[in-house]
């Protein structure tokens, strides 16, 4: 049976309609809250920690038996972890809290996050700081392993080679973004900061914050010279993500804001890696 918080004088007053019964037999799979923002820290391949606006999502499964979770204590358990070092670690103590205190078989929580990385242009060498929009996702049953995902999105500039093979002169070109979602074995870990180095090499280019021209020169010329459909970064991406140690499993979504169309070109893949 679920117990109440009897701590605070005034809410042992006030009725618990929460936790009063409802007889429509249907357990709820997902309840909680969300966009829940809070700033949380990231720790970074330098050794710091870096400061970031997470919007939350954090669920648990409610029996048939409750009318309702109790929304507050989500509020709680999120509020204990904000401005506290976060990983996949902390994920798993976190949704084993929230298992604990919802009184739950399993939770589920998603942390969305732009983290930023220093680039350094390709011939100034002039530094800027680029954002990439990370999630953390975790999956926990009440007595099982974690189930940790970690995503980032990546800008790249595509230039394509048809448009360069046919024309006289120029190719079309454009920004693209590449998805990657990976699951690894417990106990293998990525740094942010290298997968998305791996993911930049796999575009016509790179995209930078801060280039003067001679970056631009450079840019211009190392995309002509790498020209590549939304097909050839998604496939090249695959065999860079298999090499990475202990993946598990990974998601590509890659994405050309094509300059040629108001539409863009889409590729997708998923695949279980053999370990
Ligand atoms: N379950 C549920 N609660 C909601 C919802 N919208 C708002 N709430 C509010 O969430 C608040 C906190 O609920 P509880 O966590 O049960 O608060 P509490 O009983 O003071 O805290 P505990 O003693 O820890 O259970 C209440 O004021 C609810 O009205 C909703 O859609 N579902």
């Amino acid at each position: 049976m679920r117990q109440t918080t009897q701590g605070c004088s005034t809410n042992s007053t006030i009725k618990d309609v929460q936790n009063s019964c409802d007889e429509r037999g249907i357990a709820i799979q997902k309840v909680g809250v969300s966009d829940v923002h809070l700033p949380f820290l990231i720790k970074t391949k330098s050794g710091s920690f870096q400061s970031v606006l997470a919007k939350i999502k954090l669920t648990v499964d409610l029996p048939q038996e409750f009318k309702g979770t109790h929304m507050s204590r989500f509020i709680e358990i999120l509020s204990d972890w904000s401005q506290k070092p976060v990983s996949c670690r902390e994920i798993g103590y976190m949704l084993t809290d929230t298992i604990d205190r919802l009184q739950a078989q399993r939770a589920h929580i998603d942390i969305n996050f732009k983290y930023f990385i220093e680039k350094m242009a390709p011939v100034s060498g002039l530094k800027s700081m680029l954002d990439y929009d990370c999630v953390f996702s975790a999956n926990l049953v009440r007595g099982e392993h974690l189930d940790f995902m970690f995503g980032i999105t990546v800008p790249f500039t595509s230039l394509c080679p048809c448009s360069k093979e046919i024309s006289l002169y120029g190719a079309h070109n454009q920004r693209g973004i590449m998805r990657v979602k990976i699951k690894q074995h417990p106990g293998k870990f990525i740094w942010i900061e290298d997968l998305a180095e791996m993911m930049e090499e796999q575009g016509s280019c790179q995209v930078y914050p801060l280039l003067k021209r001679g970056d631009e020169k450079y840019v211009t010329e190392k995309a002509y010279e790498n020209p590549k459909f939304v097909e050839d970064v998604l496939r090249d991406l695959v065999l860079t993500l298999r090499k990475i140690d202990g993946v598990q499993w990974f998601e590509i979504e890659c994405e050309n804001y094509e300059s040629i169309h108001n539409h863009s070109a889409y590729a997708a893949h998923n695949e279980c890696v053999e370990s």
